[in-house]
């Protein structure tokens, strides 16, 4: 695969490269027929997420099919997938397993992403839904899990603007790398707007020169311990 960030431009450089992966057998596919029990789950403003059994098996995987394959989304599906792939080692990160082809009807073949489900949901969700229930010792085991996750992709360089905190049974999984960036690359965009707004660091409304990002990454946790 010697596609990067940078030579994927068009959504031709992305079928490429999925198929190129696929063929080298560097990303697995799946094949949608062997999905069973499909149910939507959420949607976002780039993409619709299922949930779906693995050939009726009770393994659960979420598949996420994007509203639009253009050549303006292509980069930030790219970059999703290639961050996500380097970190996803981790516990608190989601993993990426592979790719489908679209649940749509479509004349185009669709890639949609294969990826580890959450089973309870949004972080915002349970912790509205559970909140009375849990004990202090679950709401710091969650806030570490939270703290640990964001400084295990600082020490490998990515800065992940919070928007998409879920939770499978009592583990915190971070997703959504679409939006997220390389520390290198945040230092270069002061201008440009990281991240949900009511957790983004006011700093960087005001260009400052020079704010190290990691910092900005640290008030929106601050400001998710508002929730
Ligand atoms: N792996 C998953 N397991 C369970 N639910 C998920 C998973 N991924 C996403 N969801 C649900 O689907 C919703 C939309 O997903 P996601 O935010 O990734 O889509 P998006 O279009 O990229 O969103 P955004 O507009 O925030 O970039 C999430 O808010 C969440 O509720």
């Amino acid at each position: 695969m010697s596609n990067n960030a940078e030579t994927i431009n068009n959504s031709n450089d992305w079928y490429k490269w999925v198929e190129e992966a696929i063929s080298k057998k560097h990303i697995k596919y799946y094949e949608i027929e062997n999905f069973s029990n499909i149910q939507e789950i959420g949607s976002g403003g780039f993409a619709k997420v299922y949930s779906a059994n693995w050939k009726n098996s009770h393994k659960c995987y979420a598949i996420k099919s994007f509203f639009n394959i253009n050549d303006a989304t292509v980069k930030a599906i790219f970059r999703e997938v290639q961050l996500q792939r380097e970190v996803d080692f981790h516990d608190n990160v989601i993993r990426f397993y592979g790719v489908t082809t679209s649940i749509k009807e479509n004349q185009r073949k669709e890639y949609s992403l294969v990826i580890e489900y959450a089973e309870n949901g949004t972080l915002r969700k349970y912790l509205k839904e559970n909140f009375e229930n849990l004990t202090w010792n679950d709401k710091y085991n969650l806030a570490f899990q939270l703290v640990y996750a964001v400084s295990c992709l600082h020490d490998e360089g990515i800065v992940h603007p919070l928007n998409n905190v879920l939770i499978h049974r009592d583990t915190v999984k971070l997703a959504d790398f679409g939006l997220s960036k390389r520390i290198e690359e945040t230092s270069n965009s002061q201008s440009k707007v990281f991240g949900m707004i009511p957790y983004t660091d006011p700093k960087i409304f005001i260009r400052k020169r020079n704010r190290n990002n990691n910092q900005t990454e640290v008030y929106s946790l601050n400001k998710k311990s508002d929730v």
